[in-house]
């Protein structure tokens, strides 16, 4: 949810290294903040913990490292995050399957982790590799340590690592597969090979992280966390929201601009969801390659037309290949809380939060189908339209949660879209 000035304060790498500091030379820091320090002070013993755990890429490099939460082996795609706050959502955001997500901030863990910032109910993400794990929790609002969490749900994580230099790799060569483990019985030579023969490309990572079932949101925006003035939850818009891998805080946006929501399985047929006489479609996020799931395509093409359509990220890259474009996969594609996007409908920069490795590619659109938004930082498409078949899309998180909140706006550009439609305009 949305920061307050306490937690920034305490997400604050110079504020917490110096205090994680004079809790270790002094007793400093436990008189003055005794009171926020979670009771787990989990492992007193971190600091002196020995190396036992190793991470090796695809390109022959051995990462020696120090592991926390689960232990074991496990492979994934190795991305670099350049957010400063806001780990735990990154945790729980089901767009991060199949990949170990790099902090560049050098420290985590210092907020610990409270079940009101998950974006869905489990981790799916292979592990989170980290420079610094905070020696202590220190927010009103935690109720365990990251540490603990990570363990609970079985999800591997190492600290103690040139998180910098291997951020330089990945910006040079792009993204590599790794293989992060704590067995000493595996050999690096065995990991190595582990690494070249597991690939993320073509794969349908979808089909395990959506939801079974159909289901009503109900949750509520609670008043302290509303930022859309004067939004009193009415429901005058019945939307279906695909469930690709959907962030809990895509559903709350909707609702406070007024949105009764049905969230359906990715595999949802079209007839299904016409069936249920919807205002408005969402295409949600969701992790992996865009073009490994055709199915999904299939269905957005039934819906365009039909019914306004909103796609964010996943469902912008399947909205793409639906009105004829293709995707492709990024160098190290963007993952961060601040990416500047040239939001070309009104001229405005919107600072953004991202999280991808794939792109649609402007040049294979359809004429007719405008790109409302560019990513500066590369000229990347970031944004879509198709307004004679009232659709619109976003490759990036306009519910992005901690913010930037600049571009929360196309929520109610949406509603709007919603509404012309239903009253004939
Ligand atoms: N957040 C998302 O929806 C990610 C989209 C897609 N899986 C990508 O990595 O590009």
């Amino acid at each position: 949810m949305i920061m307050t000035a306490l937690n920034f304060a305490c997400n604050s790498p110079l504020f917490c290294s110096s205090v994680a500091g004079s809790s270790q030379k002094s007793g400093v820091f436990k008189i003055t903040c005794s009171a926020l320090v979670s009771p787990d002070i989990a492992a007193s013993a971190r600091p002196w913990k020995v190396s036992d755990a190793r991470l090796v890429l695809e390109d022959g490099s051995i990462w020696r490292a120090k592991s926390f939460g689960a232990s074991g082996t496990q492979i994934g795609e190795v991305v670099f995050n350049t957010s400063m706050t806001g780990y735990q959502e990154i945790l729980t955001d089901p767009s991060y399957a199949g990949q170990f997500v790099l902090m560049t901030n050098p420290h985590i863990g210092n907020t610990g982790v409270n079940f009101d910032d998950e974006e869905s109910s489990q981790c799916f993400l292979a592990g989170l590799v980290i420079r610094s794990l905070s020696i202590c929790t220190s927010n009103w609002r935690c109720t365990e340590s990251l540490e603990d969490y990570l363990a609970k749900r079985n999800i591997m994580g190492i600290y103690d690592v040139d998180t910098r230099a291997i951020t330089r790799r990945l910006r040079q060569d792009g993204s590599l597969i790794g293989v992060l483990s704590t067995e000493e019985s595996k050999t690096d030579e065995e990991l190595l090979e582990m690494s070249r023969t597991w690939d993320i490309v073509g794969v349908d990572l979808i089909t395990d992280v959506s939801c079974k079932t159909p289901y009503e949101w109900v949750e509520k925006t609670a008043s302290d966390w509303e930022f859309a003035e004067g939004k009193k939850h009415a429901q005058n818009y019945h939307v279906v929201a695909y469930d690709f891998g959907i962030k809990h805080n895509i559903l709350r946006r909707l609702a406070s601009y007024g949105c009764k929501i049905t969230v359906v399985p990715s595999t949802w047929p079209a007839f299904e969801t016409l069936k249920m006489n919807p205002d408005g479609i969402l295409f949600s996020n969701g992790p992996g390659d865009p073009s490994a799931v055709p199915y999904a395509v299939e269905t957005v093409k039934e819906l365009i037309g039909k019914v306004p359509v909103f796609g964010i990220c996943m469902g912008h890259q399947l909205l793409g290949q639906a009105l004829g474009g293709k995707t492709f996969k990024m160098k190290f594609g963007h993952h961060g809380g601040n990416h500047p996007v040239r939001n070309h409908r009104n001229g405005q920069v919107e600072i953004s939060s991202q999280n991808h490795n794939y792109a649609v590619d402007p040049m294979s659109l359809p004429t007719g189908v405008e790109v409302t938004h560019t990513n500066l930082n590369d000229g990347s498409c970031a944004g879509l339209a198709f307004p004679a078949r009232n659709c619109m899309s976003l490759q990036y998180h306009p519910e992005a949660s901690p913010g930037p909140h600049d571009s929360d706006p196309i929520f109610s550009e949406f509603v709007e879209m919603m509404k012309r439609n239903k009253s004939g305009v």
